[in-house]
């Protein structure tokens, strides 16, 4: 077994399994105490809730309370192993909930038949929680199960495969072009991939200024175009009028590849068909859609990026939804809505352009990082995180009416 491998089970065995735990926080000691945490002082609580449900935010953890909530079906890029088999991942979210906005954050796995049977679980559980985080569940039942959630709940609901990567590719991916000299608005996209982080990166992207036409997706069937009768109405919306077939045929002048896909789905050869200096994000986990390594080889001119977090420039979703839903929760917003979402892009890629601070580089093992071909968007572990996303996030709400709290006082202040 290597190493790294043991490493990894080691970490999640000992000294405890797992990666959470649930911690109090009030005083539990004395007979005195439980009479006020139980009976007969929980009572009193009981009653304000049973007459005003909003009250819940007040004498519960309902507010500060976020559950990731998963059927397995698309675990990274592993594939569908399972509601059980997906728990690790579901503990590391929660584990990053924690860590970065100090929101407290359970993991669901549903076994389930039908989708409407997955909906109805969740919709059933959904008041416990300030807001529902749905992770890895496939396209194209994602859409439809976000969809139906968001309707049918009174806290945000967001699937962080579709929007928290949207919103982390864009920021990473408007920036990598700054520092190629060029605009989204010409940018020439290939999208290998046409699922759940696909479809939503690229719909992102068009309300950040890409040009849909100039967009070319592809599947396991090759690339999305309109004579296909195997699309579903989500691939649809990218399917273009083209003669072009195969990767080859996208790749040649491409300024970006955007991989959310799987492993090693790029060769070098398409890598070499691209525009002068390009940008490959191949987000693919564990294994990227082509290896840094490789890629680099190949090309002296790249910008690339990977979901890892042990290469530059990580595009990874964990930079976004800690982030989004602490300003989402701080001002108890109904939804996160498109005005969130370009907030917190904006808010992310300007910290890329400020100077790094030293406890970064101490935590990502840099000596320096500055604006450029490596360092296009922030590490996970920057502290300003927290404070710019959430604020950013927090008065997008405001603006937008989805707010049902009003900003608190620590968001005034810049
Ligand atoms: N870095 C990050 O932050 C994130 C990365 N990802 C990564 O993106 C990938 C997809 O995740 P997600 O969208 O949730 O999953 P989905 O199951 O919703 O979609 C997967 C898509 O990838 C396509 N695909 C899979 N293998 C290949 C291949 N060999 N060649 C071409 N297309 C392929 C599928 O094609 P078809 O439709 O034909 O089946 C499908 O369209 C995963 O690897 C995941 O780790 C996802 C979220 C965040
Ligand atoms: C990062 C993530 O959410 C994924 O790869 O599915
Ligand atoms: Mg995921």
């Amino acid at each position: 077994m290597s190493d790294f491998r043991q490493k990894a089970l080691d970490y999640h065995a000992f000294p405890t399994p797992g990666k959470i735990s649930v911690e109090i926080s009030k005083p539990a000691e004395t007979a005195q105490d439980l009479a006020l945490a139980y009976s007969p002082g929980v009572a009193e609580p009981v009653r304000e809730i049973a007459a005003d449900p909003e009250n819940a935010y007040k004498y519960t953890g309902k507010g500060n309370l976020v559950a990731v909530i998963t059927n397995g079906t698309a675990i990274l890029g592993l594939g569908n192993l399972g509601p059980l088999a997906s728990k690790p991942v579901m503990e590391g979210k929660a584990l990053l909930f924690k860590r970065f906005a100090n929101i407290d954050s359970v993991d669901i796995e549903v076994t389930h038949r039908t989708t409407e049977e997955f909906i109805q679980v969740v919709a059933a559980i959904a008041d416990t929680f300030g807001g529902i985080n749905l992770e890895d569940i496939k396209a194209p039942e994602c859409f439809e199960i976000e969809k139906a959630l968001i309707e049918r709940c009174n806290v945000p609901v967001f699937h962080d495969d579709q929007h928290g990567t949207a919103i982390v590719t864009a920021a990473g991916l408007i920036n990598s072009l700054e520092v190629q000299g060029k605009s989204i608005e010409d940018a020439q996209i290939v999208c290998m991939g046409a699922g759940a982080a696909a479809v939503a990166c690229m719909q992102l992207l068009i309300k950040c200024g890409a040009l849909r036409e100039n967009i070319y997706m592809l599947d396991r069937n090759g690339v999305i175009h309109s004579r296909r009768e195997d699309l579903n109405e989500y691939k649809s919306l990218f399917a273009n009028n083209t003669d072009k077939r195969t990767l080859e045929d996208v790749m040649q002048d491409a300024d970006v590849f955007v991989g959310v896909s799987g492993p090693d789905v790029l060769p070098a050869s398409a890598v070499s068909m691209m525009a002068d200096k390009p940008v490959i994000f191949a987000c693919s986990n564990p294994d990227p859609e082509i290896k840094p390594e490789l890629a680099h080889a190949t090309r002296q001119d790249l910008v690339m990026g990977t979901g890892r977090s042990d290469y530059p420039n990580q595009v990874n979703n964990v930079l976004c939804f800690p982030f989004i839903f602490r300003g989402a929760l701080d001002v108890r917003a109904s939804q996160i809505n498109d005005e969130m979402k370009v907030a917190a892009v904006e808010a992310i890629r300007g910290l890329a352009k400020e100077a790094v601070p030293q406890e970064v580089l101490d935590a990502s093992g840099y000596e320096k990082l500055e604006f450029g071909p490596d360092y296009v968007i922030p590490k996970p572990m920057d502290p300003r995180l927290l404070p710019r996303v959430a604020r950013a996030v927090a008065i997008a709400a405001v603006e937008s009416g989805v707010a049902r709290a009003e900003l608190p006082e620590n968001y005034m202040l810049d």
